[in-house]
């Protein structure tokens, strides 16, 4: 609690700062000039700190929209004869478009492949802006009119600074409400893989489409303000140069820190203020040597700072104020028990089919992973799919999950062709799973991995996270998330650090998070991995608890005591093909399975 009074406290403070100082006569003119050019920076920061910071998507070109926004006004106001406030729509309309397109076309691009489409369409913009002659050429617009309001005129560097720094705390306070909103959680787990992602039903093109758009639309209005405080707009400030500038704001204020977007926005360019003022003298040179002193210091601080400079700073400050224990983030949400309960799937009948897998096969190349499998899974009912390593057993999985599609055969669920669907598709019907290799969030905390695992119980669009309208439907979401982890024995971690959790506590989480979609079908992939002798008991008992309740569980598990304790049915692969079926009784007697798989195990074990 310490540490989120702290928290608002520093935060009047710094907003009591920045509304005293045009008002004090003292306060030089050069520092309103420098402080609204960091705000208009800021702006686009924000945005960047969203898309590349969060998202993992990199870009070179949001200079390209911030000349969008800046052009559009200058344009319209001084040829059409516009009302300012007018042009600010028409450039966020514009900009949302042609985001848009640029997003839908280059997003689905990967790894290095993305920034260098960035830097393509920030060129092609640039070279338009001057080459255009109703846009001036190289000239640009001049003659822009100041902005005024409720006829107060905003056309002083000190009058605009407000309404800059006011776009500025919007922009913050709207992207932290959407970073903690079921969209926001959606967004954040955009680095954690598509694959992990899809699998609880996030529509990972679409986001990345949002957030795409919604970091065009803040530089857009970056460059309304800056056509307005200006009043005259050229092609230089909307080229490649200051795309990369505000990459590297970004990268040194701390690229996932919403608050660090203005801590790097204010750096980098008091950095180059400083340099271009201090250099000159002291080498006492003509040359232009200041921007190779900036990039060295660049380099320096993205060397021993790699995490940017805003998670260095609210350490110290926490520790100058001596608050401890930060586990607790500020967005930590309070377990609300009087929370609606989120609406459940109806239930198969216990004993019905629910799954059906035939003469599934998938190839590799020449390589046959998983050949001619055939099998059912009933409601109620716990299916074993074992074999020794390389079998075919996750290849199987992600058939059925969508994660992989089928080279040939067919996935009913629930009476429903599922074979051709996506993994996002599949999650929709109530399939929930795990993975192999555990696949959480590590930043994010315990609590809202598990939401995420509920994204498709809840419909908050991004708007309504934006605007906060969001906090009852939030409230039963987090209260599910919670009660999953009470179920599965992480009760006393909620609001940990997903990555501080030990394997086998992961392991349990990923459990959590698949029972928090509510699904029909569990897939669970080696859950007891990891796990010491307890915890592999405790885990027996929730999954027995959960076969009670109706639910069906498919598990790839390579400890056969456990295995053979808890299943109803096995299925035995050996080389991707169909050994042998039966209870686990049948399957310790069945001499294929012992010579193939079983009687290797228990040497193993005694080794
Ligand atoms: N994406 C892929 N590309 C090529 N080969 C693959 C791919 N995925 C799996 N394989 C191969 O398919 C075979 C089956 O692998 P799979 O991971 O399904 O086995 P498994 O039974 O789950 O093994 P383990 O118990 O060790 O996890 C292996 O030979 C593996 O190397």
């Amino acid at each position: 609690m310490r540490n989120r009074t702290l928290c608002r406290a520093t935060l009047c403070a710094f907003v009591l700062i920045l509304a005293l100082l045009p008002l004090s006569g003292a306060t030089p003119e050069f520092w309103i000039t420098q402080l609204n050019y960091i705000g208009l920076a800021s702006l686009v920061v924000v945005g960047l700190v969203l898309l590349t910071g969060v998202g993992g998507l990199t870009s070179f070109g949001q200079a390209a929209f911030v000349g969008i926004g800046a052009y559009t006004t200058a344009w319209l106001t001084t040829q059409a004869g516009w009302s300012p406030w007018l042009t600010l729509l028409a450039g966020l309309v514009i900009t949302a478009v042609l985001a848009w397109i640029i997003g839908v076309i280059t997003l689905r691009l990967s790894g290095h492949y993305l920034p260098l489409s960035t830097l393509a369409w920030c060129l092609s913009l640039y070279y338009l802006f001057g080459n255009l002659e109703w846009l001036g050429r190289n000239d640009g617009i001049s003659g822009i009119q100041p902005l005024s309001l409720f006829g107060w005129s905003l056309g002083s560097g000190r009058s605009i600074y407000y309404l800059i720094w006011f776009c500025v705390l919007l922009s913050v306070w709207a992207t932290l409400n959407l970073l903690g909103s079921r969209p926001g959680r959606a967004i954040r787990a955009l680095r954690g893989g598509a694959g992990m992602a899809e699998a609880f039903g996030v529509n990972t093109a679409a986001y990345k489409t949002v957030i795409f758009v919604y970091a065009a639309m803040l530089a857009s209005v970056s460059g309304w303000l800056y056509a307005h405080m200006q009043r005259a707009v050229s092609p230089s400030p909307f080229g490649l140069n200051y795309g990369i500038e505000y990459l590297f704001m970004a990268v040194v204020g701390g690229a996932a820190h919403v608050w660090g977007a203005i801590l790097g926005s204010a750096v980098i360019l008091g950095l180059k203020d400083q340099i271009q003022n201090i250099v000159p003298k002291l080498l006492d040179t003509s040359t232009n040597i200041e921007m190779i002193v900036f990039g060295v210091l660049l380099v320096l601080m993205l060397q021993y700072a790699a995490q940017g400079l805003w998670p260095g700073l609210s350490a110290f400050w926490r520790r100058l104020w001596r608050v401890r224990g930060t586990s607790l983030p500020v967005t930590a949400t309070v377990i609300d028990p009087a929370a609606a309960e989120l609406p459940c799937r109806v239930r198969p009948e216990k004993g019905s089919l629910v799954l059906e897998v035939d003469h599934i096969r998938k190839q590799f190349g020449g390589l046959v992973a998983v050949n001619d499998i055939s099998f059912r899974v009933r409601a109620g009912e716990i299916v074993g799919l074992i074999g020794p390593n390389g079998a075919g057993k996750s290849t199987t999985f992600n058939l059925v999950s969508g994660i992989l599609p089928l080279t040939s055969g067919e996935v009913r669920f629930l009476g429903q062709r599922i074979s051709g669907r996506s993994a996002r598709e599949i999650a929709q019907t109530g399939m929930g799973r795990t993975f192999q290799h555990v696949q959480l969030l590590p930043e994010m905390s315990v609590l809202e991995n598990v939401a995420l695992g509920a994204h498709l119980r809840s419909h908050v669009s991004v708007p309504a996270g934006i605007l906060r309208l969001d906090r009852a439907r939030e409230a039963s979401l987090l209260k599910e998330a919670a009660r999953q982890l009470e179920r599965v024995g992480l009760g006393a971690y909620l609001h940990e650090q997903a990555g501080n959790l030990a394997l086998g506590q992961q392991r349990l989480l990923e459990i959590a998070r698949a029972l928090a979609a509510d699904p029909v079908l569990l897939l669970l992939d080696e859950p007891a991995a990891g796990l010491r002798y307890r915890e592999k008991q405790e885990l027996a008992a929730v999954l027995s608890q959960l076969r009670e309740e109706g639910m069906s569980i498919l598990l790839v598990e390579h400890d056969m005591d456990f295995v053979m304790r808890l299943t109803n049915h096995l299925v035995v692969m050996d080389f991707g093909s169909w050994l042998a079926e039966g209870s686990p009784e049948e399957i310790q007697r069945h001499p294929a399975v012992l010579e193939a798989y079983l009687g290797g195990v228990e040497e193993g074990d005694e080794a």
